[in-house]
């Protein structure tokens, strides 16, 4: 898959050079089930036109610029998953378009010359919420309105779950809340994270539940606290675990708000510090609690761990 970056306003390529597309439209963070029916509504257009296949997304997330506020975003996939779901999905272009203030104040009209005219895009698709130009003024409608039979637009209805709308917002409400059964339904996959496998205080192994400590990528967006039946990726294998998403109140003082993930990975006892790993979250166990001693947490994660292992048992 080619990844092509776009910065406004210095466009990269001219209509004469590119190869006609059809393209799909958004932000796409999750690549969940709703974008999903969006790239392959895309897809088939392009296989109808016998032309290739685009996805146009952003980055940063707009809000990084237009929230005003200086708050971290964090990502239920970031840029470099985004592209590699996309690639599944038999995308064969990716367009990368840097959100700037600049960018953020094109016209919708100004938006669609630049971006879809200039790039040879002979359709286009989006869902039917989508917006775009300056504050986000321009509808779908308008895509069709100003097309003036350059390109066909499709719109893709509302993809629902429960009988509401499966988004970005939705999903990462349910990561706040531990809820992974479901977020699993909506991306269709289980959540995962990438990370690297670093040094913790070593008293997992002295407590009889080694643990790998994964540092995520930094944007990741991490579930809610809690113990997870979790699967992590390592060396291109997948093994069972059981997860601590969590303070550690037991051992350390409540005011040292460093998060750790850690995965006490089943029938395991190799040595993976400083691997890549992913960690794949599948339901939520409990949530972390501060005890009294040593071997009432030991107590706990032996169940915690039967817990896991009775999931995974049953799954299929
Ligand atoms: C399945 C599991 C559940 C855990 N639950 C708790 C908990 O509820 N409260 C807590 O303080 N620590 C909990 N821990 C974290 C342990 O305290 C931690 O693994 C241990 O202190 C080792 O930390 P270290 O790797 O930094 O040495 C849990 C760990 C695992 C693997
Ligand atoms: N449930 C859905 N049904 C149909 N189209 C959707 C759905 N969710 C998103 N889309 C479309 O997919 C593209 C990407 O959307 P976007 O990145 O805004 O996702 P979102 O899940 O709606 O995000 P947010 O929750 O942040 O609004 C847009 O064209 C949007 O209209």
């Amino acid at each position: 898959m080619e990844v092509i970056h776009l910065k406004y306003p210095h466009q990269l390529q001219q209509k004469e050079g590119m190869q006609p597309y059809s393209l799909a439209l958004g932000f796409f963070d999750g690549v969940h089930k709703g974008h999903q029916a969006v790239i392959k509504a895309a897809k088939k257009e392009g296989e109808r036109l016998q032309i290739p296949t685009a996805v146009m997304t952003f980055d940063p997330h707009p809000s990084v610029v237009l929230g005003g506020r200086n708050e971290k975003v964090f990502y239920i996939t970031l840029l470099q998953q985004k592209l590699t779901l996309c690639e599944e999905l038999g995308v064969d272009t990716m367009f990368v378009v840097h959100f700037t203030s600049d960018f953020a104040k094109l016209s919708p009209a100004a938006f669609i010359d630049t971006f879809i005219r200039n790039l040879n895009i002979r359709h286009v698709t989006a869902g039917f919420d989508f917006s775009f130009g300056a504050f986000g003024q321009g509808t779908m409608e308008d895509m069709y309105r100003l097309s003036q039979g350059d390109y066909g637009v499709t719109v893709v209805d509302k993809q629902t779950d429960q009988e509401e709308k499966i988004s970005s917002t939705r999903i990462r409400q349910l990561l706040q809340e531990g809820a992974m059964e479901e977020v699993r339904r909506l991306l269709g996959r289980p959540f995962d994270i990438t990370g690297i496998v670093v040094h913790g205080d070593k008293r997992g192994r002295t407590i009889g539940f080694p643990t790998a400590n994964v540092q995520a990528l930094e944007g990741t967006y991490i579930p809610a606290s809690g113990v997870y039946a979790v699967r992590l990726r390592v060396q291109n294998h997948w093994y069972d675990g059981v997860c601590n998403v969590g303070y550690k109140p037991t051992f350390k003082d409540p005011n040292d708000k460093q998060l750790s993930i850690e995965v006490h990975i089943l029938d395991f006892d190799k040595n993976i510090y400083g691997e890549e790993v992913q960690v794949a979250w599948y339901k939520r166990i409990r949530s972390e609690q501060k005890f009294d001693g040593i071997e009432s947490l030991k107590t706990q994660i032996e169940k915690d761990k039967q817990a896991a292992i009775h999931y995974f048992k049953d799954f299929s």
